[in-house]
């Protein structure tokens, strides 16, 4: 409620479950640009799939983020999107697979081990509001949650300091559960607006809250501004998943998280529709 960030250890997803997704990230993001461009963004209904550098810009201030990404959302085991995510619903856009065997597989395995490991931990976010353990369980049937592979080179000497790996900026769904590699470039900004490094830890990852619980809970909980900046020399990996509420779920302020001296900040909106204009703004592509 304070920092809007933590790390956890012993979450029981399998060391190889993400050593076969970090190896999948490094072997798309070495494709030649045509077979990535093939599944541009731009080509998407719902915003998947391949991010060029600077393609995206976190913080409107800033010139771009220097970052290539790839992003999917939930399918089934057959490969079908949802038809009935609303303004989310779309399928996924995959690299070829005779061009990277097993890279969806192992994609895949990776989402649904850590959507498991999301679900575990919302009902500790019901207890410490004093609600039912399952107050989220009807709200989370549907897995609303987006996977990003992230590469960021790194930016050596003179660099323009409007250009960042991932520019200012606060996730939106509910919590963001991210794993890093060992090169330190992740900040978050504390309550003095001084940038705190979330410095990788091996065997953890690291936990921020997004905007659809600040947004349940009036701010209550924290949507802590974070960045990440890679000066390192080598470049970096970061794999975070983005878990929302179903996306027809509509996100209003929780009656306990109301009174008199603290009123609504938020209007009400759909999961979906709130997620699609946030993802909207970081994109030039005018969706
Ligand atoms: O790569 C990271 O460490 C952070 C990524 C991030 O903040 C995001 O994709 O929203
Ligand atoms: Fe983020």
């Amino acid at each position: 409620m304070n920092v809007g960030f933590f790390y956890i250890k012993n979450h029981g997803v399998a060391e190889e479950t993400i050593a076969s997704a970090l190896a999948a990230a490094k072997r798309f993001f070495a494709l030649p640009l045509a077979s990535k461009e093939a599944i541009d963004m731009s080509k998407s209904t719902n915003f998947k799939g391949y991010t060029p550098l600077l393609g995206e810009n976190s913080n409107p201030e800033n010139r771009g983020d220097l970052h290539e990404g790839f992003d999917i959302g939930w399918e089934d085991s057959s490969g079908s999107a949802r038809a009935d995510d609303g303004a989310m619903s779309g399928a996924n856009l995959w690299p070829d697979e005779q061009e990277l065997p097993g890279f969806r597989e192992a994609v895949m395995q990776y989402y649904n081990a850590v959507v498991s490991l999301g679900k575990l931990m919302f009902p500790i976010f019901a207890l410490a509001l004093n609600l039912p353990e399952d107050f989220f369980a009807d709200k989370t049937l549907k897995p609303a949650a987006i996977l990003r592979l992230l590469y960021y080179p790194s930016q050596d000497g003179l660099v323009d300091d409007r250009i960042q790996g991932i520019g200012a900026h606060t996730d939106y769904e509910c919590f963001t559960i991210l794993w890093q590699d060992e090169v330190p470039a992740l900040q978050a900004l504390n309550l003095d607006k001084k940038w705190v490094d979330a410095t990788p830890i091996p065997g953890t990852f690291v936990v921020n809250l997004g905007d659809q619980l600040a947004r349940w809970t009036n701010d209550v909980f924290k949507s802590t501004v974070h960045r990440a900046i890679n000066r390192s020399g080598v470049e970096r990996y970061s794999i975070p998943l983005f878990f929302g509420s179903d996306y027809d779920v509509v996100l209003e302020a929780l009656p306990s998280c109301v009174s008199a001296e603290r009123p609504p900040k938020y209007e009400p909106i759909t999961a979906g529709e709130y997620v699609r204009s946030r993802i909207a703004e970081t994109y030039g592509h005018g969706k």
